[in-house]
């Protein structure tokens, strides 16, 4: 794959709604095929950070700069904790964002089957979509995006309020999509999920970025005594 859009670099950005800082001069930058985790207590801005970077949401100050200089490549997406799916069957929720990008019909039917077998969605394919569990609409929506070849992926709370199982299947899901080359920025509250995917990680607190580096340091030794407290199960908030 050619690289054209990473790295992604926030430059100082800052986000607040009515005056009140909910971000607060982060600066990072995001290299191409890593799989990044951003972790935080309830209402750090894990969110948020997510959104900024997808271009949902403006910063109030600083940058989101792309490599590519465009102010929204197409070449990244995003999946939300509840996808919106289409009332339309699993195949077709996979063959629509593929007409709109204007795929031939061949081409799209290739695809669909590709995706379909590639997360396990294959036996669901005639199934309408809205009635899928919660996990397997994770992976309908994790196989939407990864069959529009993006160059990043952003992940919201992909497991949230899934039971072990479903999670170990979209974890699965995730690899698979990091294992194309694919750069996967992801937020978790769950530290095994964390320590399982992540290579790197970043750690916000109170709208501030505190940490960010190897996944292994930051678990082994966190620099700060909030991603300690944080490792240690011991912060909340
Ligand atoms: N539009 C908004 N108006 C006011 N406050 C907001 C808005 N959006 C987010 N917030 C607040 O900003 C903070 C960060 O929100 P965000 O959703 O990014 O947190 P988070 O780290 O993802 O939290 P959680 O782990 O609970 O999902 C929270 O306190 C939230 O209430």
């Amino acid at each position: 794959m050619t690289r054209t859009i990473l790295p992604l670099t926030l430059e100082t950005v800052s986000y607040a709604v009515s005056g009140t800082p909910l971000l607060r001069d982060v600066s990072l930058t995001i290299g191409a095929g890593r799989r990044l985790v951003v972790m935080g207590p309830n209402g750090a801005g894990k969110s948020l950070l997510l959104r900024l970077c997808h271009g949902l949401l403006a910063p109030t100050t600083g940058r989101v700069r792309w490599a590519s200089g465009e102010a929204r490549p197409k070449a990244q997406g995003m999946v939300l904790q509840r996808p919106v799916l289409l009332r339309r069957s699993v195949a077709a929720n996979l063959d629509y964002p593929l007409a709109l990008a204007g795929l031939p019909k061949a081409e799209r039917r290739a695809m669909v089957e590709a995706s379909l077998a590639r997360f396990g969605l294959a036996p669901l394919a005639a199934r309408p979509a809205r009635r899928l569990s919660g996990g397997e609409q994770q992976r309908l929506a994790l196989a939407r995006a990864w069959a529009l070849r993006p160059e990043i992926l952003f992940l919201d709370e992909p497991s949230a309020a899934l039971d072990p199982s479903a999670t170990r299947l979209v974890e699965a899901a995730i690899a698979s999509v990091a294992a194309d080359g694919i750069t996967v920025v992801m937020t978790t509250h769950d530290l095994g999920q964390a320590r399982r995917l992540a290579e790197d990680v970043v750690f916000l607190h109170r709208g501030r970025l505190v940490e960010h580096g190897p996944a292994d340091a930051f678990f082994s030794v966190p620099q700060s005594p909030e991603a300690r407290a944080f490792v240690a199960g011991d912060l909340v908030w």
